[in-house]
């Protein structure tokens, strides 16, 4: 089933859900999320971010959910507890942000079920996995066969989120059609998706065959997930520009997401 026009499309701007993380600065917890984040769902999507603290509980989550219109998984240096996923923690030097992890799981499964659009960013496609009952490779870099995906925090930020390695879309896959057969993404993330949660299938590898990006073909709705980071200056970038347009024309309702696996996006 394409992706057809629908004649419900918001008219105003959509407003699209993040969640926040927490970082301890002067011996204070803060909630956090970095611009990079918001600007392009701002300058690109041309929707409004409303940011939840994840430092409340789960109480909530309906309330923000009944106000959005879609829901935005940010990246986090913090790793996904792996108790979530039925494995002990091999990265007990790693932060974790459990906060952060019960709320975006209960995010993820009101969106689900509220057919909500949804883009998940490094941490996010990976909660997005978990929320699935999928795994993940807590050490990518230690696995047989898979190359080292995480960035040298000496060098600045330029290089950390310059173009790192090649990745291939799965080919006639939405994905595909949308930045085409190949492209060079930036690489920012020790663990990686081992096995895939239900109903969501890869739409892109790299070339050492790690999972790159993700979508869930049969919940009717956007589902993208997306290991690399297509926020870092997003708008000089023509591939993040159409992947953040897509996305908010999901959240605008201008699209249906009957099945993105034949999807026409050439509107
Ligand atoms: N901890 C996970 C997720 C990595 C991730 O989301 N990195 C983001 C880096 C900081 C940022 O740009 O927000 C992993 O290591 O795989």
């Amino acid at each position: 089933m394409p992706i057809t026009q629908t004649t419900s499309a918001k008219k105003s701007k959509p407003i699209i859900l993040m969640t926040m993380g927490q970082q301890d600065r002067n011996q204070h917890p803060y909630q956090v999320m970095t611009h990079k984040y918001m600007q392009p769902i701002v300058e690109i999507a041309g929707a409004i971010p409303l940011l939840m603290p994840t430092c409340f509980g789960i109480e909530d989550v309906d309330r923000y959910l009944d106000m959005v219109d879609g829901v935005y998984l940010s990246g986090a240096g913090s790793n996904i507890d792996p108790s979530l996923y039925g494995q002990e923690n091999l990265t007990p030097e790693k932060s974790q942000d459990v906060n952060r992890d019960t709320v975006d799981l209960a995010i993820i499964a009101g969106a689900l079920k509220r057919k909500l659009p949804i883009l998940g960013i490094c941490r996010g496609m990976q909660e997005l996995n978990i929320a699935l009952g999928g795994t993940l490779y807590q050490k990518v870099y230690s696995e047989p066969g898979f190359d080292d995906h995480r960035e040298d925090p000496q060098t600045p930020n330029h290089v950390q989120y310059g173009p790192r390695h090649p990745i291939k879309t799965v080919p006639g896959s939405w994905l595909a059609k949308l930045i085409g057969d190949k492209t060079m993404v930036n690489s920012l993330h020790g663990q990686g998706i081992c096995t895939l949660g239900k109903g969501l299938e890869a739409l892109a590898y790299g070339e050492d065959g790690l999972i790159e990006a993700i979508h869930g073909p049969d919940y009717g709705q956007f589902i993208l997930g997306v290991q690399w980071h297509p926020e870092w200056q997003a708008n000089d970038n023509p591939d993040s520009i159409k992947l953040f347009q897509a996305f908010g024309s999901a959240c605008r309702g201008e699209v249906s997401w009957q099945s993105a696996n034949d999807a026409k996006l050439t509107a």
